[in-house]
């Protein structure tokens, strides 16, 4: 057992995963129990899957229900942290939506409410775990779950890609507010992965085989790609690591042709 912890990259930390119930989401905070850590798991409908994988790692979770556009959510999560674990060490802000749209006709409040739940959501929770974070004043890891999108378009992507772009944005600004803090701040960048998110898209066979073809490793990412990335970001494996990106996408941007 002690041998198994050497290799614990988080062990006794306290996570807060926003939109962990499923997806990249559920992934990470798995990961993140995987290696030691007690999780706080947001989400908007129920998280019983991801609170049963991580009981059984014999780790501490505790999920909060709450729309991340409000930014009471944002309290609430810290206050689970601190009440249950008694702080925060991570933030992973990840819960995100994409109603894919075209943008000539692209309603109103499609194009609010995406913003206010990718872009304003992470603001709100970024915001009020770094205040915790500052106010315990041992450092922390803030990781924000944007794109390949941050750096490429997509036809029905008008309303989604510029959030993407902007969380990124926001963790290259509040990197350099919260260095004085300790405060470690950087984005993950997943390429196309395979998650409820994008399930009608890529409900189309040739669309499936045109991206596995471009992708260089062959095939479009798993939700567990990204725990890894994460877990290192948060780490102190990444201790003088702040304002990067890390793209996980088996290659696929660099790939033009
Ligand atoms: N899949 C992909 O190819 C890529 C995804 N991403 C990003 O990864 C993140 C996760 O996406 P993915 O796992 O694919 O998507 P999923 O649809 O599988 O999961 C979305 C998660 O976000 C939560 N969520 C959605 N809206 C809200 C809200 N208003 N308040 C609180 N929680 C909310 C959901 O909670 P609930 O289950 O309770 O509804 C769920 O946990 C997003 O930010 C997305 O932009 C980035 C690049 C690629
Ligand atoms: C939802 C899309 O399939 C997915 O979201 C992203 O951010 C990626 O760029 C893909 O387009």
């Amino acid at each position: 057992m002690r041998e198994l912890e050497k290799h614990m990259l988080l062990k006794d930390k306290t996570v807060i995963v926003t939109g962990g119930s499923r997806g990249i989401g559920r992934a990470v905070a798995v990961a993140c129990a995987q290696h030691g850590a007690n999780v706080v798991v947001s989400h908007h409908s129920h998280a019983d899957e991801t609170i049963a994988d991580i009981q059984a790692l014999g780790r501490g979770v505790v999920a909060v229900k709450g729309d991340v556009a409000d930014p009471q959510t944002a309290q609430l999560l810290v206050q689970a942290a601190v009440e249950n674990f008694g702080g925060v060490d991570v933030l992973v802000s990840n819960a995100g939506i994409c109603p894919f749209h075209g943008f000539l006709d692209m309603p109103l409040e499609t194009f609010q409410r995406t913003m206010e739940v990718n872009l304003h959501g992470a603001f709100y929770v970024t915001q009020a775990v770094a205040n915790r974070m500052k106010d315990q004043g041992r450092g922390g890891a803030i990781i924000a779950i944007s794109s390949i999108s941050a750096l490429v378009g997509g036809e029905y992507q008008t309303h989604y890609t510029p959030t993407k772009a902007g969380v990124h944005s926001l963790m290259q600004s509040t990197a350099i507010a919260l260095g004085k803090y300790g405060i470690r701040c950087n984005s993950v960048m997943p390429g196309t992965i395979l998650t409820d998110i994008n399930k009608d898209d890529l409900s189309d066979p040739e669309k499936v085989a045109y991206f596995n073809k471009r992708i260089p490793l062959g095939r479009m990412g798993q939700p567990e790609d990204i725990g890894g990335a994460v877990v290192f970001l948060a780490s102190d494996m990444a201790a003088y690591v702040t304002g990067a990106s890390l793209l996980v996408d088996g290659g696929l941007f660099v790939n033009l042709q």
